[in-house]
């Protein structure tokens, strides 16, 4: 019997796992518009649902990051109360759940949510809050990422906070924002306490800035993951037959050093020229420890399906690429090396050899 190709209705019903989710990137435009009329945030572009997601996919394709970043200001404002942070966090985690995802790792800068008085622990508390009621509703295991914005200067609290929160449900610390200008470095006091504390984190390089981002964050900040990754590119030679890896591009994928791709989102800042000349494609082809992301789903208008769909139409991906992205994802999360195992052998392979093997219904 034939394999199927894998269409979008059944790749939402295979288990995912998803790394690097923005959570003042995936808002419902519904939330946005309630949260706006219960603050009195008067800042917003419209106030239809509709015509908002719409504007936030529109303003995102500029090709570049910094105006890419700009419309996080108006997320930012409606998530500045413990219940509106809660709930942007149930919400984000039961969408990820109907879309199939059984692990996440969500990110936020808690930095940005303190402009109404609230503590920074108070701000991790609230967003802990909305991931396990969604967990009991739903299923799905949700770890927050505490994110450091690199052009402030407030890492190390950040940081700190990650470890305080680490049993609580705070799997890391990442370091987010404007690349160019702000290299890794700017943050090692941070990263080494982390990692004199046996903490995991991951670090936005190679995305709005070229190879030396991505090699301070290796082989000064000990990063345990790239955030996108993409320019890793810069280090490879592919013309002619056979690729060459420079020396940091051989060390990445040697040390099977996770990449955390975001396909449309790095279209969208001009990270990549479009999704069928994405890197992935031979980052993938090289074997390099690739994953699939969505970055932040309401600026790019998607899901992780999408994404997934999106590759299998550039790149005619089959279930066992899909398969293989997948366990990529659940190998390099930050999570217990035996509940990964769990995950990969108890979840991700059944539910694929399910999808591969069964027909869909006439
Ligand atoms: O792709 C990104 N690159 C760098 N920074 C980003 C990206 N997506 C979101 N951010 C920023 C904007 C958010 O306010 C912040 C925390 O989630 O992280
Ligand atoms: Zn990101």
């Amino acid at each position: 019997m034939a394999e199927e190709r894998p269409s979008l209705e059944r790749i939402r019903q295979v288990p995912k796992v998803l790394l690097h989710d923005h959570l003042d990137g995936g808002l419902r435009p519904g939330t946005i518009v309630d949260l706006a009329r219960e603050s009195g945030y008067d800042g917003l572009p419209t106030r239809d649902p509709a015509s908002l997601g719409a504007w936030f996919a529109e303003m995102s394709h500029s090709g570049s990051l910094e105006k890419y970043l700009e419309t996080f200001g108006h997320t930012v404002a409606v998530m500045q109360s413990a219940e509106a942070l809660t709930r942007v966090a149930y919400e984000c985690a039961e969408d990820l759940a109907k879309d199939g995802v059984v692990y996440a790792e969500v990110r936020y800068a808690p930095e940005l949510h303190t402009e109404n008085g609230l503590g920074l622990e108070e701000v991790v508390e609230a967003v802990l809050d909305g991931f396990a009621r969604a967990r009991a509703d739903h299923g799905i295991r949700v770890g927050a990422l505490v994110t450091a914005m690199r052009h402030q200067a407030r890492s190390m609290e950040i940081a700190e906070l990650a470890v305080r929160y680490r049993d609580a449900g705070v799997a890391g610390f990442d370091i987010a924002g404007a690349e160019a200008g702000y290299p890794p470095t700017r943050h090692l006091d941070a990263f080494e306490y982390l990692q004199r504390e046996n903490a995991h984190f991951t670090i936005h390089a190679g995305e709005g800035f070229g190879l030396p981002s991505i090699w301070e964050a290796i082989q000064w900040c000990g990063a345990d993951r790239l955030g996108h990754g993409v320019r890793i590119i810069d280090d490879i030679d592919a013309a002619g037959d056979g690729a060459r890896l420079g020396r940091l591009a051989a060390y990445v994928r040697d040390k099977r050093i996770p990449l955390e791709m975001c396909p449309t989102s790095n279209v969208q800042t001009g990270a990549a020229p479009s999704i069928a000349e994405h890197p992935i494609g031979l980052l993938r082809a090289l074997n390099f420890r690739v994953t699939v992301n969505t970055d932040n789903r309401l600026m790019g208008g998607t899901t992780l399906s999408e994404e997934f769909a999106a590759l299998v139409d550039a790149f005619g991906y089959t279930w066992d690429d899909l398969q293989w992205f997948t366990v990529n994802a659940m190998k390099s999360a930050f999570l217990d090396f035996s509940e990964r195992l769990e995950l990969i052998n108890g979840v991700i392979k059944p539910g694929f050899a399910q999808a591969k093997w069964t027909r869909p219904l006439a």
